[in-house]
């Protein structure tokens, strides 16, 4: 298997409490994988772990080729260009206009040409159905959905391999989240993993996928042919 991501023998404790036990994983390059389970089942905690939020208390984890669990600080900023992270809160800077938002991700990660720049905003801003939009708006005068696709173009921008998502659609209604995930399965279709934690399971009607469930410090692991055949019986 291509894996971009692989854990093995993965602990998470903190001050004793376990939060994942033993928990291995490969992710294959292009796969698209639900991370579900219950509030405090562990979900946040394993994304966290992959852009090296939080270490681990033990096992490997590899992320994209880079050895996280043994990551050193300087080689951070590489793994976290090599995924795109997404968040329920959009986490875009409340200050900038969504031009600035984008740009000031470019620079940070080493983009110089102004041309080249302005070319990669426009590019990213259609993937995410945002062409139309006016690029000084800022934050506080687009909807929810709106800032969820400014955000979800903000990852896109160094052509991650990998897209994590942490609940992407916990803050918006139900259609605007049905239109997120369309646009989700899009970019996976384009040959990006996606790996989204969430607590929508209506998604797996939608699209059925691999799905990961945490419980209780364990997973199963349901691949998308079994999701499949569970929701064909179901309809049966
Ligand atoms: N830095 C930390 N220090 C102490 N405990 C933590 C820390 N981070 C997470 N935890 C604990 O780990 C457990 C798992 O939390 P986590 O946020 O990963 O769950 P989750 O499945 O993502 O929940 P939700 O669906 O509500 O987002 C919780 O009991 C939480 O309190």
């Amino acid at each position: 298997m291509n894996s971009v991501v692989s854990l093995r023998d993965v602990k998470l404790s903190f001050d004793g409490a376990v939060v994942l036990k033993d928990i291995s994983i490969d992710i294959a390059s292009g796969e698209f994988v639900y991370l579900l389970g219950p509030t405090g089942s562990g979900k946040s905690s394993l994304l966290r772990l992959l852009y090296a939020d939080q270490k681990p208390t033990d096992g490997v984890i590899k992320v994209n080729g880079f050895q996280v669990d043994e990551i050193k600080d300087k080689e951070v900023p590489f793994l976290r260009r090599s995924l795109g992270v997404i968040f329920q809160d959009f986490e875009l800077l409340t200050d900038r206009s969504v031009e600035d938002n984008l740009e000031f991700v470019m620079k940070a990660t080493g983009w110089k040409s102004a041309a080249q720049i302005n070319q990669k905003i426009d590019e990213v801003l259609e993937k995410v159905h945002l062409s139309k939009i006016s690029r000084q708006k800022m934050p506080h005068q687009l909807s929810g959905g709106e800032q969820q696709r400014v955000a979800i173009a903000r990852a896109l921008i160094n052509n991650p391999k990998v897209l994590i998502a942490d609940e992407p659609t916990g803050n918006l209604d139900p259609k605007v989240s049905r239109s997120i995930l369309q646009l989700f399965k899009e970019i996976n279709s384009d040959g990006t993993c996606v790996i989204m934690a969430t607590h929508q399971h209506s998604f797996l009607r939608l699209n059925p996928e691999r799905s990961i469930v945490f419980e209780k410090g364990s997973i199963k692991d349901i691949s998308k042919k079994q999701v499949q055949q569970k929701l064909d019986l179901n309809q049966a």
